[in-house]
């Protein structure tokens, strides 16, 4: 209900003082014919509201009435949509389309923009995603994960009378198991628990500063994010190193040290802010929604369950190759993500350039132009995916050949018709890591939890608000109880 009315009033503000914008830009309205363009444009706003209201149903009603390319205007911004992942690998390949990271950056963690075109420095920084969040680095923080999830859970349980029930919700419960523990896991000795309610707060209004609106919208209606923030920003300033940080975290601090002339003494803690954003925003709803689906589906239980008991002894720290031979398992985590994932895999033009389609249209995109590849529609076709909306998880069972396999009508397209973290240079780099978390919070429940559904018929769809982000937690949380098992604690030494 807040959001709604703090829309409104947003919309009302952005209509009165973007008209001047609408007037500078009116030249620039070329009209491109190759690409169909979506009705019912409002003046100044474009189609702004449908998207905002409901993203996801906007983008598949337009595929469904404009075929799989189409364009919307955002504001004074025209944004196309190429949802046929045969087109995919065309866009990918082409220099002129770049991912708008200054702007990410600047309107979401509130970075200054100087090292953003520092080709170098993202190399340098790439080349760290792949030494550290894959490989031994990979296994280092999984099992630093599970150490630290462990404990949590025995604190948890300390508070907890013999034998009784505690009442939660499913999304609190994924929170819970999630945050701390990722946290230590990447940051070190920085007690998470401290700015845990800035980190809700920003969270809660994060999808807001991924529609870029014009700076005073945000001074004037989300001033609490922007002091929450703050707040967060000035916590990882102060605490730039940590005992028991990641090899990942201390590397990619050092390399922001070592370049003064591209980043400020800001820009650290801000960098810090969008690692340690990147690291929960998604992974925590993606538990949520693993969890929601597994839980419920007696037959994946019974078949999940049998590889835990066989793979994860109760008294090691688990390895990614010890999860990765839960292979049931991993498959449901594919499912769940095929489900879920909605991110707007956004690019932006830097010259004016042209596009052959497998159709063998030619799309010209304007310099300037945004571009939107949107997975989720593809996640949803039923000629890759049959029975798209039903959760199988046992459809990834055969994973990489299964993936490697997709076809659209007789054309091979391999494994680009899945793509809930991008693709190429921009892929998440966190994707392993956050894979492995949804297994072990998922294994850890099933082994040492207790657990009831208040209300068994209560099925959560995604907040319409926050998909486009990445992974949407659920409109409203699932009311749970949950109590332990005697489980045991790892080794402190470790
Ligand atoms: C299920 C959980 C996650 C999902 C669905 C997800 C999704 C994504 C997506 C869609 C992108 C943008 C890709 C593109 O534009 O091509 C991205 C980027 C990124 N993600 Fe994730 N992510 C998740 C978890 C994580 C975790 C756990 C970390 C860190 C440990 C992380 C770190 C990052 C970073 C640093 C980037 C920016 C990469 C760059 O510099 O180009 N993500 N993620």
């Amino acid at each position: 209900m807040v959001d709604f009315f703090t829309l409104l009033l947003i919309l009302l503000t952005v209509l009165v003082l973007v008209s001047f914008v609408f007037i500078k830009n009116k030249k620039k309205n070329v009209v491109n014919q190759s690409i169909p363009v979506v009705s019912n444009c409002y003046p100044i706003i474009g189609h702004l509201l449908s998207f905002i209201f409901n993203q996801s149903k906007f983008v598949l009603d337009c595929r469904q009435r404009y075929g799989s390319v189409f364009q919307i205007k955002l504001l004074s911004k025209r944004m196309t949509f190429i949802t046929d992942p045969r087109d995919w690998s065309t866009v990918y390949r082409n220099p002129d389309f770049y991912l708008p990271a200054d702007d990410l950056g600047m309107k979401i963690f509130g970075m200054s923009a100087s090292h953003f075109n520092h080709k170098e420095f993202h190399d340098e920084e790439h080349r760290l995603y792949t030494r550290y969040l894959q490989s031994n680095g990979l296994n280092g923080l999984t099992q630093k994960f599970v150490k630290y999830l462990r404990q949590s859970m025995s604190n948890d349980k300390a508070t907890f009378e013999n034998g009784q029930w505690k009442y939660s919700g499913l999304l609190e419960l994924s929170h819970f198991m999630v945050y701390e523990a990722s946290t230590r896991a990447l940051f070190g000795d920085i007690k998470p628990l401290e700015f845990e309610k800035q980190f809700k707060i920003f969270d809660k209004k994060i999808h807001y500063f991924f529609a870029f609106l014009p700076n005073f919208i945000y001074t004037l209606f989300f001033s609490e994010a922007l002091k929450a923030r703050q707040s967060l920003k000035k916590i990882f300033s102060l605490n730039v190193h940590c005992k028991d940080e990641s090899e990942f975290i201390k590397h990619r601090v050092d390399l922001i040290q070592a370049h003064p002339e591209l980043f400020s003494s800001n820009d650290i803690g801000s960098s810090s802010v969008g690692m340690f954003w990147a690291s929960l925003g998604n992974t925590v709803p993606a538990t949520f929604w693993s969890l929601y689906y597994i839980l419920c589906d007696q037959k994946a239980l019974d078949d999940i369950q049998q590889e835990i008991q066989l793979y994860l002894p109760d008294n090691e720290l688990w390895t990614s190759e010890m999860l990765a031979k839960c292979s049931k398992l991993d498959s449901a985590i594919s499912e769940t993500i095929r489900m879920a994932a909605s991110a707007i895999i956004l690019k932006y033009c830097r010259n004016q350039t042209h596009i052959q389609l497998h159709d063998q249209r030619q799309l010209t995109i304007e310099k300037g132009d945004a571009i939107s590849l949107y997975p989720m529609v593809c996640h949803y076709d039923h000629r890759l995916y049959p029975e798209p909306f039903k959760f199988k998880y046992d459809r990834f069972l055969a994973n990489q050949q299964m993936l490697a396999n997709l076809e659209l009508e007789q054309e091979k397209i391999g494994s680009i018709g899945f793509l809930p973290f991008g693709y190429g240079k921009t892929m998440c780099p966190g994707k392993f890591f956050a894979r492995n978390e949804m297994k072990i919070c998922t294994a850890m429940i099933l082994k040492y939890i207790d657990y009831e559904f208040i209300n068994l018929n209560d099925e959560p769809e995604q907040s319409r608000y926050r998909v486009g982000v990445g992974i949407a937690p659920p409109e409203h949380d699932i009311p749970i109880r949950y109590k332990y098992k005697s489980f045991s604690v790892i080794d402190e030494n470790y």
